[in-house]
């Protein structure tokens, strides 16, 4: 997952691979719920791990219900349609999933409970739910916004709700409202219970999901048209026992789309949901299709590959699949002519005011879009066009997902997206599964090299964490080299050079949390030491060492990019590297740091023989026949003797800025 405050999504040329998907957000949440009314243990397998499910399942262990978690795999001791606690304030994030139906369980079970939510949440209407309630004589109050979270609840006996006439809710605002009843009423069904809908039910796939899921729980909705729903009296929520979540079908649209733009070859296989799906985001494959992709599926399996080329126009009423079709809208900008989308209103009211928002965005990218109270239209973007945007997210996981497409702009030009954790919402490792299957155009590297002590990994583990980049430390791979020589008895010179190049050839390495690990070991302290770094540098100074070590180094560059350090990653590792810097400080000034950084980790030494080593080892890095410590000739130089951390960092990132194209926009 990445927190850094945005991410710099190089441009991609093709896609291939096979990606595992996550579960669904909506089939998770419904599911919890149920486990949590039902009687028995139910075993809940896949279940998603994002931030709405984790709000679902705080609410309810805070309401007495006893979830025990294994990876992936968790048990629900159902609670029989009893609460254990009757009074709760609970917070329920930005996750619509677990509000809405929270609200109906709590308002028929009876207690005192505050729901309330982070500020987007006390936007997003729940006006129609709550009077659905009170006809029926639960006591709910408004905290702030009437029509808005926060709520109270208050008890209401079981025998004062009016369930013999039907119960009318609102069907064109959100089908949540009907879901959060349709999984709630079987509560209190001593009779049949009826629930009309009025005015047009949107988003039906999503109720089609409520009575699946209902139905596995042993509750058998008789449904008349999409208008009139009845709970049988008598119905009791059973535990099927074991149930697994399929992967979610709107996650899928975005590797369907990525199928559909760029996968030339073989086709990008997506596991975890097939066209037969319960979810009703799965009709984006016929949308997509439309546009011209190439999709294939078996029972939970897809795959896609691009047909027509560029995609074609489409002009589709989406309300029935109004989160995927988000995705279409950034698909337009590579269609044969100008793309609408119709009958979405449902857009404005979600996790932002997603057409005002996808416009915006959009234009952004230097499309032409039209947009209206229920519609976008968007015109495709030629190569000379497109512009490089930082794209805001507006903390909705499906805008920071959706734009990730625009990478593949025929223009090459980088993406911004800003505020990349929102997809935790949903796909918290997206991005990561987007970086596993793309393949790049370029990865960009930012090199920072420079004498022992200057602060070269200090400043580069910060700039790669401000920008969500890997990071090389490539001094590392010599100290370890030097320890490795050391422990097989071997003089760190020439007369072994042969010997030790086959060490480093061979060297079982790995970086785990910032540590450094050989052969199983933790070597991180025994390479720090200044012997270390002094076998270090002898050893760096074999040319077959070198070169037996360069092919490790080049394989950290990954996406999104790396931060590199040493003294030689802007000459000769990374020499196309878009930025790199050359970092001094004086030598008084080096050997007073390492002597506080040494001391703060225990070592003793002297600042004398400090500086005596540092001039050493400065001498012989930079007189050494192969890779010698210099500045690259386009590299910026950054004497930070006078500057704090913090202001040299900030100054990287600057001058990272400057390079980027992003400053229009
Ligand atoms: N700009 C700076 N000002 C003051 N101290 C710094 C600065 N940069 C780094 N340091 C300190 O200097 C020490 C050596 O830095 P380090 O990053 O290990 O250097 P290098 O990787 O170049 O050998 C660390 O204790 C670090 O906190
Ligand atoms: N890219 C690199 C990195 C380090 N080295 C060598 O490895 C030694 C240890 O590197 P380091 O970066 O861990 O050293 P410090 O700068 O932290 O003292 C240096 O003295 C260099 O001789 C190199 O030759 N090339």
């Amino acid at each position: 997952m990445y927190s850094s405050p945005f991410l710099d999504l190089p441009p991609f040329r093709a896609a291939t691979g096979v990606v595992r998907l996550p579960g669904s957000k909506s089939i998770s949440n419904r599911i919890l719920l149920l486990a949590a009314l039902a009687a028995g243990t139910t075993t809940v397998h896949d279940l998603l791990d994002s931030d709405d499910t984790r709000v679902m399942l705080d609410a309810l262990r805070a309401l007495g219900c006893e979830v025990a978690q294994e990876g992936a795999t968790l048990r629900i001791h159902g609670l029989d349609g009893q609460l254990r606690t009757r009074q709760a304030s609970l917070f329920m994030g930005n996750a619509g999933t677990a509000m809405r139906p929270l609200t109906a369980a709590l308002a028929l079970l009876g207690g005192d409970f505050e729901l309330h939510g982070v500020p987007r949440m006390h936007e997003r209407p729940i006006g129609d739910l709550v009077d659905a309630l009170t006809q029926l004589g639960c006591r709910i109050d408004y905290l702030g916004n009437p029509g808005y979270p926060p709520l109270r609840i208050h008890p209401v006996p079981p025998d004062m709700l009016a369930l013999d006439v039907p119960i009318r809710v609102r069907g064109d605002v959100s089908s949540q409202f009907l879901t959060a009843l349709l999984l709630t009423l079987p509560l209190v069904a001593t009779r049949d219970v009826t629930i009309e809908v009025v005015g047009e039910l949107i988003s039906r796939p999503y109720i089609e999901i409520t009575l699946n899921l209902l139905a596995r729980f042993g509750i058998d909705v008789r449904r008349e048209d999409w208008q009139r729903f009845t709970i049988p009296a008598g119905s009791r929520y059973r535990s099927p026992g074991d149930i697994h979540v399929e992967a979610d079908a709107s996650s899928a649209s975005y590797f369907i789309a990525l199928g559909a733009l760029a996968a030339t070859g073989d086709g990008l296989r997506i596991e975890g949901v097939g066209a037969t799906s319960i979810q009703g985001d799965i009709r984006f494959i016929e949308a997509a299709r439309e546009m011209g992709a190439q999709v294939e599926s078996g029972p939970n399996w897809l795959r896609v590959a691009r047909g027509a080329w560029p995609l074609k126009a489409i002009d589709l009423d989406a309300n029935h699949i109004p989160d995927a079709a988000m995705t279409l809208a950034v698909m337009a900008l590579y269609a044969d002519g100008p793309s609408t989308l119709r009958n979405i209103a449902s857009w404005r009211v979600k996790e932002t005011d997603r057409i005002d928002a996808m416009a915006a965005e959009l234009r952004k990218l230097g499309a032409a879009v039209e947009d209206g109270p229920d519609f976008i239209r968007v015109h495709p973007l030629p190569a000379a066009n497109w512009r490089a945007a930082s794209v805001e997210t507006y903390d909705d996981h499906r805008i920071a997902m959706c734009f990730s497409l625009a990478a593949f702009n025929p223009a090459a030009l980088p993406v911004r997206i800003l505020d990349p954790h929102c997809v935790a919402k949903t796909f918290p490792d997206y991005f990561e599964t987007l970086f596993e299957v793309v393949e790049p155009l370029d990865i960009p590297v930012i090199c920072i090299d420079g004498p022992t002590a200057s602060g070269k990994g200090t400043l580069a583990v910060e700039v790669a964490h401000a920008l969500g980049y890997h990071y090389l430390d490539s001094g590392s791979l010599y100290r370890v080299t030097g320890l490795a020589t050391r422990r097989a008895g071997l003089e760190p010179d020439a007369a072994n050079e042969g010997r030790i190049a086959a060490l480093a050839h061979g060297l079982s390495l790995q970086f785990i949390k910032g540590q450094v690990v050989l052969d199983g070991e933790d070597v991180s302290d025994a390479i720090r030491t200044e012997a270390a770094g002094m076998d270090a540098s002898r050893v760096s100074a074999l040319p077959a060492v070198r070169e037996a070590l360069l092919s490790l180094q080049k394989r950290f560059r990954r996406l999104p990019g790396l931060v590199a350090d040493g003294r030689d990653m802007g000459t000769v590792i990374f020499p196309e590297a878009p930025l790199k810097v050359f970092l001094t400080a004086s030598a008084a000034q080096r050997a007073d740091r390492r002597h506080k950084q040494l001391i703060s980790k225990g070592i003793s030494t002297t600042l004398d023989s400090l500086r005596a080593d540092l001039e050493a080892r400065d001498a012989r890095d930079s007189s050494r026949s192969v890779a010698p410590l210099k500045p690259a000739r386009d590299a910026r130089r950054l004497d930070n003797s006078q500057l704090s951390i913090a202001q040299s960092i900030e100054q990287v990132l600057d001058w990272w800025q400057d390079v980027q194209p992003f400053k229009a926009s």
